[in-house]
């Protein structure tokens, strides 16, 4: 896992540029190899990225940042989560979600029953989060300099109950995303603590950012699905599937095409990471009728209804449109 996109020095690999356009370097058993392309497709020219970095994030769809947050701000940003398990925190929008199998049980179920929680652009003190400079001097990178926070969570996957409910099925971000064009969104998920496949890490599909967004629908699991965790249809289990092991405070940022899902935590913690999903304000909303996305808008529009009594139903844009705030440059068209 060494070489996967992590942020080594420039010129470690030994090999200079020129060797690197004429030879496939082998990087990991399962990663792309260098072939370079020659424009750029999926990042913008900047001062940050090394040379071998962009040409990762090019081929794979993702890049590692290694100890990009500091262990003083993600204590405060787990205290700060604490403090909302336990109602002593609270900001208008805040969603808090409870594991599927804790949800439908007659237990009475305590604060630790929380899976994630979502949408705290209301709350100063997670939402920091999203606006930490070295964060966004990565996220520049890839959208220049008109930034949104799009979407937030706190992920706290709990102990598996059992059921294999902790997992997170394959599946493409954007799908949620009613906004385009898609290389001008990236997610920045931090580990809140050593995260690896016993707590059920990270587990992407390098270079499917390249492909197309797919159909998603509920997976076929016995135990049970969380709400809205859709996955992509027809996954093959025998893709290529690389688990990212990450410490605290490292960073992946990655493309909202590129597959991805989670493993089951299967460790006595509840394993947490903070992400923030971000897009240029130059972005333009889409209409989601008649394509693959519309049975995410049916269910949270159908949510809408239920929850906050909005008889119509809310249409997709309307969703992201109301959670979308600007953290560097200008607010356009998002
Ligand atoms: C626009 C936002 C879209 C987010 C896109 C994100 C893109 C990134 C990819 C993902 O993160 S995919 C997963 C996204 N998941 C969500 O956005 C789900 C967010 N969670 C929620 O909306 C609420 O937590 C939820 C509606 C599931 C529960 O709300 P409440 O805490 O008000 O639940 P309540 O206890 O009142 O139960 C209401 C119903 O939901 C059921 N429920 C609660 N938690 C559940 C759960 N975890 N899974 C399935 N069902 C659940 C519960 O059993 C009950 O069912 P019945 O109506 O049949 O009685
Ligand atoms: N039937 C399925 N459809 C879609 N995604 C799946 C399916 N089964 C597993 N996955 C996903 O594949 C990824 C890996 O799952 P798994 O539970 O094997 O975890 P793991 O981290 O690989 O654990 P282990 O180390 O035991 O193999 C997770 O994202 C999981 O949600
Ligand atoms: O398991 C995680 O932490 C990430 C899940 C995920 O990919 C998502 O919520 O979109
Ligand atoms: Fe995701
Ligand atoms: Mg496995």
């Amino acid at each position: 896992m060494q070489a996967l996109g992590i942020n080594t020095p420039p010129g470690s690999g030994r090999l200079s540029i020129l060797q690197r356009h004429l030879t496939a370097v082998p990087v990991s058993g399962q990663v792309a190899t260098v072939s370079h392309p020659t424009s750029f497709q999926y990042t913008l020219d900047n001062d940050l990225l090394t040379t071998e970095q962009r040409h990762f994030y090019e081929e794979n769809g993702f890049l590692v940042v290694k100890n990009l947050v500091s262990d003083q701000d993600i204590d405060n940003f787990r205290s700060a989560f604490e403090k909302v398990c336990r109602k002593e925190l609270e900001a208008p929008g805040l969603v808090v979600m409870r594991d599927v199998v804790i949800a439908k049980s007659e237990f009475v179920p305590d604060q630790k029953a929380i899976t994630k929680i979502q949408d705290f652009q209301e709350l100063p003190e997670l939402f920091r989060y999203c606006s930490l400079p070295q964060i966004l001097r990565y996220v520049e990178c890839f959208l220049g300099p008109n930034i949104m926070a799009m979407h937030t969570m706190l992920i706290n996957k709990p102990p598996d109950a059992g059921k294999k409910t902790s997992r997170h099925p394959m599946h493409q971000d954007l799908h949620y995303f009613p906004f385009r064009p898609a290389e001008r969104i990236v997610c920045a998920w931090t580990a809140m603590e050593r995260i690896d496949r016993s707590n059920g890490c990270l587990v992407v599909i390098p270079g499917t950012h390249k492909g197309e967004l797919k159909q998603h629908d509920y997976p076929e699991w016995e135990g049970g699905v969380n709400k809205m965790y859709h996955g992509v249809r027809d996954f093959d289990p025998n893709s290529p599937r690389v688990h990212l092991v990450m410490e605290k405070g490292d960073t992946v940022f990655f493309h909202p095409v590129l597959l991805h899902g989670s493993g089951m935590n299967k460790t006595a913690g509840f394993r947490k990471a903070i992400s923030c999903h971000y897009a240029s304000s130059d972005c333009y909303y889409i209409d989601v009728k008649g394509t693959s996305q519309e049975n995410i808008e049916k269910e949270i529009s159908e949510l809408a209804r239920k929850r906050y009594g909005l008889e119509e139903g809310i249409t997709l844009k309307d969703a992201w449109f109301t959670r979308a705030r600007c953290v560097k440059g200008e607010r356009l068209n998002m």
